[in-house]
Order: structure tokens, then sequence, then C-alpha cells
């Protein structure tokens, strides 16, 4: 019965238990001689229609209960999230600012121009001097082949999976599944089975891997996760994400295709859900709800982020200049399903005025974006670039405290792809802490154009100093992020400046 039909009962149940207090008495009487009778009476001699009234009784009490046991083994059982564990690749990986325009000179392909876009970019792209590239790419000589990419991702995730493992107790032997999802990295055997073949993992095990399915895909791999625990009983799924970067590095002249050797760096994470109920009161989390929202079907959206060759026949990924468009109208959708399920009531009330206003009042009315912040305690939103978050932060019209956390995990580890809300999340659990009942949003964006929400409840206070965060000074962060947006603004004043003395207009985004 829905909460509209419960909350409609109210009434009639009040009215009905007025009367039964009023005539308590007259009741109590009348039940204790009808039972008297009934029991000093042999069933031979009981009247047909009071043995019909006492069938029909049991009939009815056993249709509820066979009711009630039904409905109760067709819930979802809940599903948790025990904990999780962050990639943090070795020193010698760190990728510095200052290496990042002589390390791609390296590559003698790379023609001048090429070399001055990746160099700007870097400097605008709202990443930290602190994050990491597999050596191979970067010294001499350069390496893209197959075992440096999987080398890439036993360095990355084995070590997440084994630090979950210390963290939970868990032995490989217990784990029923595991899933892996990494887009643009995909041998045979899988990336699952290498998890399963490193931390030698029994035979009835299951794995899935998920490629192609971009930055959103960790969200996806938590969905299978859940689907595989409501058939799975009492065990374990481990889900790992990871985007490959060796496997990943363009070596062409297409600005498009370049973008990403700007911002993509070294990621992994490896997440433990379960269905046990023993394991509810350690779990760190419950999922509580998962919206998935894919615009495959609209071709603009489509092509955005899209892998091909150049026209040298170098691969690599292109990235549209649309993309945050894409993005904002896959949220918007993505807003429409979990919406209703999440915000408050006054929320959803505005929300519908300002629908009906536009549909009915005949003039042009802007629409109504919720206040998301009333229904979430946290929010990590895909770190997939300045200009991602920037737009994001924007639509959803958060506070800078609100997507700190975001902007941490791009200027720290760079777009680490599906792994990202992870990684915010880790930041959240290091520098904040969480509270029993807390609810938590995840957001990401990918390829495909996918836009996926995940929300989790906190099931205890804690707080968890990930490793990955150690030594990171979010003061520092904002001192230089303050300073990039004042030399953004300023150079986007310049041109607006110029373009107007020479009788031009520019359109929003400066171009
Ligand atoms: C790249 C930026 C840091 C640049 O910042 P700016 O403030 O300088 O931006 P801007 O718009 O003024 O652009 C500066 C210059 O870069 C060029 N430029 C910008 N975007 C470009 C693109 N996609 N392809 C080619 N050129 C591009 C502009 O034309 C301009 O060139 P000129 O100076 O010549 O006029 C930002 O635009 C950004 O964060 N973009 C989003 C990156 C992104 O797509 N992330 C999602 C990754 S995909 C993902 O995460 C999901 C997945 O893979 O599945």
């Amino acid at each position: 019965m829905s909460h509209a039909g419960t909350l409609a009962m109210i009434p009639a149940l009040g009215y009905v238990a007025g009367k039964v207090a009023e005539h308590k008495e007259q009741l109590l009487q009348d039940l204790n001689a009808a039972l008297s009778t009934l029991l000093d009476t042999p069933i031979r001699e009981m009247p047909v229609q009071l043995l019909l009234q006492i069938l029909a009784a049991l009939v009815l009490a056993v249709a509820v209960l066979v009711w009630y046991v039904r409905k109760a083994a067709a819930k979802p059982k809940p599903v948790y999230l025990l904990d999780f564990a962050m990639a943090h690749p070795p020193d010698t990986w760190r990728f510095t600012k200052e290496r990042f325009v002589p390390a791609n000179s390296l590559n003698t392909r790379f023609n001048p121009e090429s070399l001055d876009f990746l160099g700007k970019m870097l400097e605008r792209s709202g990443l930290g001097n602190d994050t990491y590239t597999p050596p191979w790419l970067v010294n001499e000589p350069i390496v893209m082949d197959i075992a440096h990419a999987r080398l890439e991702f036993e360095v990355t995730c084995f070590t997440a999976v084994q630090e979950l493992l210390n963290k939970t107790g868990i032995q490989p032997r217990q784990i029923g599944c595991v899933i892996v999802n990494s887009s643009l990295f995909n041998p045979t055997p899988s990336l699952a089975a290498m998890i399963m073949n490193h931390f030698k993992m029994g035979s009835k095990t299951i794995n899935y891997n998920l490629g192609g399915m971009g930055c959103s895909a960790s969200l996806v791999a938590i969905d299978l996760a859940k689907q595989v625990l409501a058939t799975l009983k009492d065990t374990y799924v481990l889900v790992v994400s990871h985007e490959n970067i060796t496997n990943n590095w363009y070596p062409g002249n297409d600005r498009s295709m370049l973008l990403p050797n700007c911002i993509f760096r070294c990621n992994g994470a490896a997440m433990l859900m379960t269905n046990k109920p023993t394991e509810a009161r350690r779990a760190k989390y419950e999922l509580q709800h998962l919206v998935r929202v894919n615009l495959a079907g609209q071709d603009r959206a489509y092509r955005c982020v899209y892998q091909l060759e150049d026209e040298n026949g170098d691969l690599g990924v292109r990235l549209s200049k649309d993309l945050t468009a894409v993005a904002a109208s896959a949220l918007q959708k993505n807003m429409v399903t979990l919406g209703p399920l999440v915000l408050p009531f006054s929320e959803k009330f505005l929300f519908a005025v300002n629908l009906l206003k536009r549909k009915f009042s005949g003039k042009k009315v802007a629409p109504y974006t919720p206040d998301f912040q009333l229904a979430f305690d946290h929010i990590c939103i895909h770190s997939g670039g300045r200009a991602v978050i920037d737009g994001m932060q924007k639509h959803l019209a958060l506070s800078d405290a609100a997507i700190e956390p975001s902007r941490a995990g791009l200027y720290r580890w760079g777009n680490v792809s599906s792994a990202s809300v992870w990684y915010v999340l880790s930041y959240i659990e290091t520098y904040k802490g969480l509270k029993g009942g807390d609810k938590v949003w995840q957001l990401s964006f990918g390829s495909g154009f996918k836009c996926n929400s995940a929300v989790w409840v906190a099931k205890k206070t804690f707080k968890d100093t990930h490793t990955c965060w150690t030594g990171f000074d979010p003061a520092k962060m904002w001192e230089d992020l303050n300073a990039l947006t004042a030399t953004l603004a300023a150079e986007k004043a310049a041109k607006r400046a110029a373009a107007e003395a020479a009788g031009q207009t520019l359109p929003e985004n400066g171009h």
C-alpha cells in the first residue's frame, strides 16, 4: 500500500478505535458469552452458520499469513558496503607539473603546437602538482605495450584490493563474485581473472568484466553487484574500478584527443559489498538508491566521448567540447527520477509549482533546480575536469564546501575516471567523517553518455583516515585554485574587451 493510502486510513482507524472504547464493556460481555457457548458446545452440535463463520475466519487468517510471508520474502534484502580502499601508486610514479612538458617532449611526434596546448591545458586543468603516471610513459624509452598496461593494473589495483582485505579481515576464498570495470583496457584473461589469479580465489567464485563503459562505470558495477547479491545468499562481492593510462596514452596531434593526456592519471578503487545480515553492524554504508540514465540513443551524447583513430592512425579518445552541456542534460534526466525518491516535501512542492507555471503561465519561466543539499549530507561528484566540476556546482547551486571533496579529488589525483567518486568519498571520510544516518550522493558521468547516481546511508558514526590523502593540504589547494580562477577571469575579461574594441561579441564561454 502507498504511503498516501496508509495516511488516508488513519481517520477511519481512529473512528473505529473510538467506537470500541465507547462500547468496551458491552463488547467484552458479548465476547465472553460467545466464547463460553462455543467452548461448551461439541462441534457436531454447533449450528452450521457458526461453523462456516469459524472456517471463514481460519481461511482469512491463513491468507493474511501467506500474504505477509510472501511480501516479506519479496522485499529486497539490504545491500551493504562493508568498506573500500584506494590505490596509492609508489612515489616513483609522481608526475609533477614541471615535468609534464619536458616529459612529453620525449615523444618526437608531438609538434610544437601540441606541446604548447598540453602545457596550457595542464595549467588550466585544476590538477595539482602531485598526480601519478606510469614512469614508462614519461621516461625514455616510452613503452605502451600490453605487459606494461597489465603491470599498471597490478600496481594500482592489487594493492587497493590487498588493503581492503587487510582492513576487513575477509579471506579471498570467501568472495563469491568479482566485478571489474575498466573502459579502455580489456585483455584476456580478463582483469577480473587477474584479480582471482593473484589472490587465489576459489573455483566457485563468479566474475564479470565491464569494458567500454566510461567514467560512470563504477556505479554500473555497483548496480551489477546489487543484482548478484539479490541472487546469491550470504556472500561478498568485490568490485574493482580502474582506468588504464598506459593503454590510453595518445601519441598524436589532435587537440581533442590530447586532452585526456593532460587530465587522466593513475587510479584504482576496491569495494567490498555484502548481503550477510551478520555484517550489518560493522558495514560502513547501506545502498539506498541507484539511478541510471543512458543517453546512448542520442547521437550528440553518444559521440561526445569517443575512442577512434586520428587521421594518422593513432588511437585515442576524443573529448568533445559539448561534454559539459551533454553532462548537464544527462544530470537533469537523472534528477527527475532521483528527486522524488530523496527530496524533502518542500523541494518537491516548489518543483511542482515551477513545472505548472512553465506549462500553463504562457510566460518563459526558468526551470527550478531543487536544492539537493537538503537531501544529502555529503556529495561526491565525478572529478572529470575543472569545467565539469564548475558546471555541476553551477547547475546544482552547490556551496564551495559541498563541492570541495570533488575539487580535492581532481587536484590531488587528476581525472581518475570511474574510481573518482571513491577518491572523493575517501576524502570525506578522512577530513569530515560521517554520522550514523548521513546520506551520501555519488554522481558520475561518462561515455555513452551516462549519468548514474548512488545514494548510501552511513550505518554508523565514523572517521577513516585513508592513506591516499596523507600529507594533503586543503588550504594550499584553495590558494592555487583561487589564483587560477582569478587568472582565467582576467584573461576572459581581456579577451572580451579586445573583442568589443573590434566590434565583435563573444559567446558566453568566451570563444
Ligand atoms: C580543458 C579545460 C581545463 C580548459 O579550461 P579553460 O578554462 O581554458 O577552457 P576553455 O573552454 O577556455 O578552453 C581553452 C582552450 O582549450 C580548447 N579546448 C577546450 N576543450 C577542448 C576540447 N574538448 N577539444 C579541443 N580543444 C578544447 C579551447 O578551444 C580553447 O582553445 P583556444 O585557447 O585555442 O581558444 C576545461 O575546458 C575542462 O576542464 N574541460 C573538460 C574536460 C573534460 O572533457 N573532462 C571530461 C573527461 S571525460 C570523463 O571524465 C568521462 C569518460 O571518459 O567517460
